[in-house]
């Protein structure tokens, strides 16, 4: 029997890096969200492990045993086979753990085809530091390199974003190394139950620390932002280490609208509006 897993896209609504390990990771204090756009993992039985690329994004992704969704099948440690199928909607190396988000899909959707459990939490955090949020797919202050999370409730209902994509990739380990401080403040208490526009207020001052090192590796960074500015939406920001931003906006028909105006003024860049999901969507 076959059965399906969403790898939503993951956004950093903040991302502060408020220290740095002994083995050279930072630790990060983040309140992220999933959009309702993403990638689909596929899975069937079959005697042996294979994975095979479908999808818009999927052209360049090696579907080789390095693959995050190959990793995530062995970290089952078990003999066992599956054919995966990976429908890639999400640019590549873009912000928006789309790799991550393919990993806990897999876990996902395997556990329930071989009846396991899912693997320890060490073993999904050395996937990847965004894998166990991804695996929660709920909102959550993201706290460590990953492993600490806390559900967040109470986030204004009907939320949407905007997520911009220059079509330039940024390597992680680059922008992580062009901080100029680590040890900034963590982020301050998140309101619950408030409306659209003070959550942006509480957010605007709130901040991303790699947005800054971001650009100075590539400026067009800034252009994405001022693009999704002129939009109007409540607030503009980069996600993750880049490249890709997201606007918020109060409601999709308003997003949408952004997103179309987006994509008309510069076609080149990947440009999806989608709702904030609440929970992990099907
Ligand atoms: C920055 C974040 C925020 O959610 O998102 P993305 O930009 O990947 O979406 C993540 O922490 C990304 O975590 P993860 O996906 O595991 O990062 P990787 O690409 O494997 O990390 C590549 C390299 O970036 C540096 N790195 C990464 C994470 C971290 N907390 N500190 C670091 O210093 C390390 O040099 C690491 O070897
Ligand atoms: N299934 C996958 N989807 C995306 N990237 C993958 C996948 N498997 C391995 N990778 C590798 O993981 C790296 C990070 O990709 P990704 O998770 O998309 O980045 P980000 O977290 O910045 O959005 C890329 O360099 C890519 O080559």
């Amino acid at each position: 029997m076959a059965n399906e897993s969403f790898a939503a896209a993951k956004v950093n609504l903040t991302l502060h890096v408020t220290g740095r390990r002994a083995d050279g990771y930072h630790l990060l204090d983040s309140l992220v969200v999933f959009a309702g756009t993403g990638d689909r993992i596929r899975v069937s039985e079959s005697e042996s492990l294979g994975l095979t690329i479908t999808g818009p994004e999927g052209a360049g992704l090696d579907a080789g045993a390095d693959n995050l969704v190959l990793r995530a099948a062995r970290a089952f440690e078990v003999e066992r086979g599956a054919a995966i199928e990976l429908d890639k909607q999400l640019p590549v190396a873009s912000g928006i753990g789309g790799g991550s988000a393919d990993a806990a899909a897999t876990l996902s959707a395997l556990a329930r085809l071989w009846n396991l459990p899912l693997p320890a939490p060490d073993a999904v955090l050395a996937l990847g530091a965004d894998v166990p949020v991804c695996l929660a797919g709920r909102p959550a202050r993201m706290r460590g390199i990953g492993e600490r999370l806390d559900p967040v409730g109470g986030l204004p209902e009907g939320l949407a974003l905007v997520l911009v994509n220059p079509r330039v990739a940024v390597p992680t380990p680059a922008v992580f190394a062009a901080l100029e401080r680590r040890d900034n403040p963590p982020i301050t208490e998140i309101p619950k139950g408030c409306d659209a526009t003070d959550f942006a207020l509480w957010l605007a001052v709130q901040r991303n620390d790699l947005e800054a090192p971001a650009i100075a590796i590539a400026p067009v960074i800034a252009e994405v932002l001022a693009a999704l500015r002129a939009c109007g939406g409540l607030l503009s920001r980069m996600s993750g280490s880049g490249a890709t931003c997201f606007g918020l906006f109060a409601d999709l028909a308003a997003a949408t609208r952004a997103a179309r105006r987006i994509s008309i003024e510069k076609p080149g860049w990947w440009t999806r509006a989608a709702p904030v999901l609440s929970a992990p969507a099907a």
